[in-house]
C-alpha cells in the first residue's frame, strides 16, 4: 500500500525518509498474532522493515564491537587485506577497491570450525559466533512467521529449504563505505538482495530503495537498536511472488567524505535450492 515519505534535513539538502514499519522481534518470538499480520504486511508491500531488537542487549552489544572490529579491520595494510583474498569464491574472505571494502565470514565454516578467521577478527571470535548465532535464531523466527502467515494451515514451509542441517552461505559480512568527497562521483550499485532476507546495521544515511508505487527513491534512515531487514529474490521466488525484493543502492545525500560502517547478515537458502514456488 502507497504511503507518504516523512521529509528530513542533512547538511541543508530536504530529503524523503522510505515509511518503514517497524516490527518487535520480542512479540515475533511470542507468536503474536497481530505482529505476523504487520510482518506480512511490510514484506509483502515494501519488503524492507525495521526489526527492533532494543530488549537483545548482549546481542547489540555485539553489533556496536562489531562496528569497532570492522574499523579495526579495514586499518590494515592492502597487504595484510590481501591474505584474506579467496580467489574465485563469490562470498568468502576479502573484497575491497579504491574506496571500499568488505569481509565476509560463513556461518557454516564457523560451526565446522574448519576455516580459521581471519587474523585480525581472531581476538573478536566469541562475538562473531553469537552474533552470527542470534542473527540466525532472528531470520529463523521472521521466516516461520511468514509462512505461516503465506500458508495458514498447510504444510508448506519456507523454513524446509533453510535447514541448518544441510550446507548453505549464510554469512556475516562487514563493510567500509565511506562517502565521497563529491556525491557526483558515486557509481550506480542499483540490486536486489538474492538470497532470503539480510539484516542491516549500520549509523549513517546511505540506504535508498526504490518505492514500488511511485519508483521513486527514499533514503532508509538508521534506528539505534534496529535492524534494517530486506527480503530478498529466494524468497519472492519461494513464496510464489507474494512476498517483494526491493530494489536499492548505497548513495549519500550529500557531497562529503565520511566513514560509514556496516554490520549485515545475509541469510541464504540450502545450496541448489531452486528459484521457483513452493
Ligand atoms: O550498506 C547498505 O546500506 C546496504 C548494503 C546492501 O544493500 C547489500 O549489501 O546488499
Ligand atoms: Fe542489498
Amino acid at each position: 500500500m502507497a504511503s507518504s515519505c516523512r521529509k528530513a534535513v542533512v547538511s541543508n539538502v530536504t530529503i524523503d525518509v522510505a515509511p518503514l514499519e517497524t516490527i518487535s522481534l520480542q512479540l515475533l518470538l511470542a507468536d503474536d498474532e497481530n505482529e505476523r499480520i504487520k510482518l506480512y504486511d511490510a514484506a509483502r508491500s515494501l519488503g524492507f522493515f525495521y526489526v527492533d531488537v532494543r530488549h537483545f542487549n548482549q546481542y547489540l552489544a555485539d553489533v556496536e564491537q562489531l562496528y569497532s572490529t570492522t574499523e579495526k579491520y579495514f586499518a590494515q595494510s592492502e597487504e595484510d587485506l590481501l591474505r584474506d583474498f579467496w580467489e574465485d569464491d563469490e562470498f568468502r574472505g576479502y573484497k575491497g577497491g579504491k574506496n571500499w571494502g568488505s569481509l565476509e565470514i560463513l556461518r557454516d565454516d564457523i560451526v565446522s570450525g574448519e576455516v580459521p578467521l581471519p587474523a585480525a577478527v581472531q581476538p573478536d571470535s566469541a562475538t562473531v559466533q553469537r552474533f552470527i548465532s542470534f542473527s540466525h535464531k532472528t531470520v529463523e523466527t521472521i521466516l516461520g512467521q511468514l509462512s505461516k502467515s503465506i500458508w495458514p494451515g498447510s504444510e508448506c514451509r519456507l523454513e524446509d529449504k533453510h535447514r541448518t542441517t544441510k550446507p548453505n552461505d549464510s554469512s556475516l559480512k562487514v563493510y567500509r563505505g565511506p562517502s565521497l568527497e563529491h556525491l557526483s562521483d558515486v557509481r550506480d550499485n542499483t540490486h536486489t538482495d538474492g538470497g532470503s532476507l539480510t539484516l542491516l546495521y549500520t549509523d549513517k544515511w546511505g540506504t535508498q530503495i526504490e518505492l514500488p508505487w511511485n519508483k521513486e527513491w527514499a533514503w532508509v534512515e538508521a534506528k539505534p537498536g534496529h535492524a534494517i531487514v530486506t527480503v530478498g529474490d529466494t524468497l519472492q521466488s519461494l513464496s510464489g511472488g507474494r512476498l517483494y525484493s526491493c530494489r536499492h543502492r548505497v548513495s549519500q545525500p550529500v557531497d562529503g567524505f565520511e566513514d560509514r560502517w556496516a554490520v549485515t547478515y545475509f541469510f541464504r537458502p540450502e545450496n541448489g535450492t531452486p528459484l521457483v514456488s513452493l
